[in-house]
């Protein structure tokens, strides 16, 4: 075994390994970054990348479809399947070269290959190869997919978001599980790309969605278009040669159907990769999830004898917010701790934003409903305000007239507090909100903004004047502006 001593590991070498890193390197040279699977990040590998490309190509091909209702028509839209995965991948792998690329940059001394394992709380071992002894550790390594035992009957037919980006050809079926960020995503994808689907899931739970006005809104849109049962009744799970056999209760029909599907794509969440790390030799304390119990704001863990410890946590592998730009920032908080360790800074922390690149998008921006509701629904201290696009102007311009955006605030201050939208490109006016919220503005400063016409955020000003109706603030309020053109 080789011996390494350094003032530094950091465990895993995705997003929020590589922050880490660079963030930990500014303070000594001792650094390793060590990667147990493949390099490239999950997030260009088989996460936020390849799941773009092939929604992007679903948008096309659902586009070309649309057109006639413009007066366009385009006959024998045809979707080649072949054609789709292999740009699918052939854009992939750019971006994980432009990953690859960028590590270059970390001399190759200071990178090791191997699973590694705590041994003791500073002490390390990398496969069967390397000791690696630290002053401090960054724990990076990232979650991985689960579902429960029963999809193991699909057998080699059981595919995951990490299988589906290999495939060469589209297939003809697929039945999802989980109607959760990546089932919707993969599965309207799959669905536009002409993939026969059904989406199945447990308890009503819908995207990202805790507000039930906006989940029903979704519901509805989608089932207008593929089967998604978001409490689905699924009797059996069987093989038959190749194919994966299900049994089930309709949504709406009630009936017992048994259909057959090339494949089982499990979508039912995902969990944090700290299970193989030996954590029961790190000292540290542990939640009743097994992740170390750890402070947002500096990513440092605490010892199981409540001191603090030399060890942070940063990226999926805390579970708190498994999203890209969390990862990135909190690599880079948990890496310069690392390296100014015992003296630590408070990193910053932005406001929760979340968004679903379906069509229509899902967004939410804020702690989400449930939590402002927990919060302040017991004083009545919530203000709610919504909108729906189904009469706005540029959305119905765009063919784009479907979904509803509810808005939240503080009674008293008129502070904003949050939103959940389900609408058209809500990427963009998710961005504003989380921007306003950051900026702690009160509806009454967001309404005093520019708003331009014809344009979506009009829709965005409907919310707000109702969110500021139903907070009572203020002179009377306008129910309708026809002054600012046809669009509200
Ligand atoms: C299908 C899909 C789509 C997504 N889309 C989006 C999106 O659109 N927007 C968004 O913000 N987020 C998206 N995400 C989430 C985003 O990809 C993740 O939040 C992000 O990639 C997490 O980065 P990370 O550094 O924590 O983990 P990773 O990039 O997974 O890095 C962890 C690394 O640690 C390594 N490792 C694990 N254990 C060990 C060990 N013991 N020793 C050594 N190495 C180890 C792993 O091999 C891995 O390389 C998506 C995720 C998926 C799955
Ligand atoms: N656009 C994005 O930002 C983006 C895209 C993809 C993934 N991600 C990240 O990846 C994380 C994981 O995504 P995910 O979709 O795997 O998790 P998720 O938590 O969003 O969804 C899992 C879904 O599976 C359902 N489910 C659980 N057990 C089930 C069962 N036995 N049968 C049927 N359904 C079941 C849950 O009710 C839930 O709806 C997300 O939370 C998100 O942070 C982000």
């Amino acid at each position: 075994m080789q011996q390494r001593e350094v003032d530094i590991a950091i465990i895993g070498a995705g997003s929020a390994g590589l922050s880490a890193w660079h963030a930990a390197r500014k303070h000594s040279d001792s650094v390793v970054l060590i990667e147990g699977g493949e390099y490239g990040t999950t997030c260009a590998r088989v996460g936020c990348m390849p799941s773009k490309l092939l929604i992007a190509a679903a948008e096309a091909a659902h586009q070309a479809r649309d057109a006639g209702g413009f007066g366009i028509k385009i006959s024998g839209v045809v979707v080649d399947g072949a054609a789709v995965m292999a740009r699918v991948k052939q854009e992939r792998d750019s971006f994980v070269s432009r990953v690859l690329k960028s590590m270059q940059r970390i001399p190759e001394e200071d990178r090791i290959t191997g699973h590694a394992r705590f041994e003791t709380p500073n002490t390390l071992t990398v496969g069967d190869h390397t000791w690696v002894t630290a002053r401090t550790i960054v724990i990076s390594t990232g979650s991985r997919p689960t579902w429960p035992s029963m999809f193991d009957a699909a057998g080699e037919r059981l595919v995951t978001n990490d299988d589906v980006f290999e495939w060469d050809e589209l297939p003809e079926s697929v039945a999802v599980f989980g109607p959760g960020v990546i089932g919707l995503e993969l599965g309207q994808a799959l669905h536009r790309l002409g993939v026969r689907l059904r989406v199945f899931g447990v308890g009503g739970a819908l995207g990202p969605f805790k507000d039930a006005t906006v989940r029903d809104s979704a519901d509805a849109t989608f089932n207008e278009e593929f089967y998604v049962d978001p409490d689905a009744k699924v009797e059996h799970i069987d093989r038959d040669g190749d194919a994966v056999v299900i049994t089930f209760v309709e949504r709406d029909s009630g009936r017992t159907l048994t259909e057959r599907f090339d494949y089982l794509l499990a979508a039912t969440g995902r969990r944090p990769n700290v299970d193989r790390l030996g954590l029961e030799h790190s000292g540290l304390a542990l939640d009743d999830k097994g992740v170390p119990r750890f402070n947002r704001f500096t990513l440092q863990c605490r010892n199981d004898d409540d001191r603090p410890s030399h060890v942070f946590i940063a990226g999926d592998a805390n579970l708190e917010l498994p999203l890209l730009h969390e990862a990135n920032s909190e690599g880079r908080i948990a890496g310069d701790n690392a390296g100014r360790f015992p003296e630590l800074r408070a990193g910053q922390r932005n406001v929760p934003l979340a968004i679903v690149f379906t069509d229509p998008q899902m967004a939410t921006v804020g702690d989400g409903y449930a939590e402002l509701e927990k919060r302040l629904g017991g004083c009545d201290c919530l203000a709610v305000g919504e909108a729906s696009f189904e009469d706005q102007g540029r959305a119905v311009v765009m063919r784009q007239n479907r979904g509803l955006m509810r808005l939240y605030a503080e009674h008293g201050s008129g502070q904003f507090l949050g939103a959940e939208l389900f609408g058209p490109r809500m990427e963009h006016m998710a961005h504003l909100l989380s921007w306003a919220l950051e900026q702690k503005l009160s509806v009454n400063q967001m309404l005093s903004m520019p708003w331009y016409h014809p344009v979506l955020e009009e829709g965005l000003r409907s919310g707000l004047r109702d969110l500021n109706a139903s907070l009572q603030l203020g002179p009377a309020i306008t129910e309708r502006c026809m002054e600012c053109g046809p669009g509200d």
